[in-house]
């Protein structure tokens, strides 16, 4: 891979090897852009195949985070970090010591946080070398679980996206078939409970879905007909790539709008949903409750639940603001959303800088 010409390409800042013999930590920090802010993003721990391969993985992921970081409205720039090993061997206390003191190093242009691979403890070493860590579980007035969060703000989402179709974002009577009851996708159906939603669940653990089920009284379907259910909005909060050819004639649904990760398997699979008329709630603008409790653990004073719950409601403003975009642009949603996190980094680049000391 030509490094420079990939960095230059997409205006990547800095990328940082990590290396420590004796603990034989072999990380790599990438921090996209700094444009908005320090660069927040989790340590993804991953038995990668080759250096390479971690090399790409930690190039998309920081840039990732910069648009999804600039479009929830946060000041905060895109970063990530990846550690090569395996999570369920390699890990000890040493290694993630020996992490946060390259963390320390960046002296704040990078917060780190957890990520797949990663735990509380492995954040708490690594807060032992630095202050430059968010998510901390133990520790008083951090923001911790972010899932019920997610779920908070992937329910004001789908909120946005009903107003948008049925002029009303009352979900009372609207079915909405959820895909995942895991920690994001169980909440998510309490919320959508609570309005007078009907649900059509499903779940490949039979635990989760026998909970929702008898809280909620709502059907239960085999995981494989969830994309099929007779539905008005399609809620995906499993894992990604489930937009594809396979599954896209199935739907029935208007709306396709939840927390997972990556949710269209192909960036062209965004444009084929659009011509079908399905609002795309894109992923990482619905699913940014999470990141937006994170970076409230970072303003004056500390985690402060309420001012939190407030930013992640603005989770509705940033899918109105994307679909206004998708309409002025003639793009569909997942496009737009891009360009709501580009407008933002060029706003703050372009305005004038005002000298105020020495
Ligand atoms: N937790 C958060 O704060 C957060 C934030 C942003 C994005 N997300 C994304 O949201 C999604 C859900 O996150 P989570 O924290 O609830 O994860 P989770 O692991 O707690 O839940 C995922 C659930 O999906 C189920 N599942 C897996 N494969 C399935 C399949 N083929 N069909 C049906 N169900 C299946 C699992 O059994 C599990 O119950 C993930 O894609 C995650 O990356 C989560």
């Amino acid at each position: 891979m030509e490094i420079f010409a990939y960095m230059g390409k997409y205006e990547y800042e800095e990328l940082v090897m990590c290396h420590d013999a004796a603990s034989g930590l072999k990380a790599i920090i990438c921090i996209h852009d700094t444009t908005l802010g320090p660069a927040l993003g989790g340590t993804r721990m991953w038995n990668y195949a080759s250096e390479e391969e971690a090399l790409v993985d930690v190039l998309r992921l920081a840039r990732g985070m910069s648009y999804k970081n600039a479009a929830a409205g946060l000041n905060l720039g895109g970063a990530k970090a990846v550690i090569i090993g395996d999570s369920k061997k390699d890990k000890s206390e040493a290694m993630f010591r020996a992490f946060g003191r390259f963390v320390e190093g960046l002296n704040g242009r990078y917060i780190t946080a957890e990520d797949v691979g990663t735990t509380v403890e492995d954040m708490e070493y690594i807060n032992m070398e630095t202050n430059h860590v968010a998510g901390l579980g133990s520790i008083a007035r951090s923001s911790g679980d972010p899932s019920p969060v997610t779920a908070y703000g992937t329910w004001r989402g789908i909120k946005a996206c009903a107003n948008e179709v049925w002029g009303t974002d009352s979900l009372a009577e609207k079915t909405v078939a959820v895909q995942g009851l895991g920690h994001v996708g169980y909440t998510l159906c309490k919320y959508l409970h609570e309005e007078g939603a009907n649900l059509i669940v499903t779940d490949i653990c039979e635990e989760n879905v026998q909970q929702v089920v008898k809280e909620f009284n709502v059907e239960a379907v085999a995981p494989n007909k969830i994309y099929s259910a007779a539905c008005d909005i399609f809620a995906p909060c499993a894992l990604g790539a489930i937009i594809n050819d396979e599954t896209i004639p199935q739907l029935k649904c208007r709306v396709i709008a939840g927390a997972a990760n990556n949710q269209l398997k192909e960036a062209r699979h965004g444009d084929v949903i659009d011509s079908k008329g399905i609002l795309y709630a894109p992923d990482f603008i619905i699913n940014a409750g999470g990141v937006m409790n994170v970076y409230d653990e970072l303003l004056d004073g500390g985690y402060n639940h309420d001012r939190a719950m407030r930013k992640v409601s603005t989770v509705y403003n940033n899918i109105e603001k994307v679909i206004a975009i998708a309409k002025r642009d003639h793009i569909p949603t997942c496009k737009a959303a891009d360009v709501l996190a580009e407008e933002r980094i060029q706003m703050m680049r372009s305005i004038k800088k005002i000298a105020t000391k020495y």
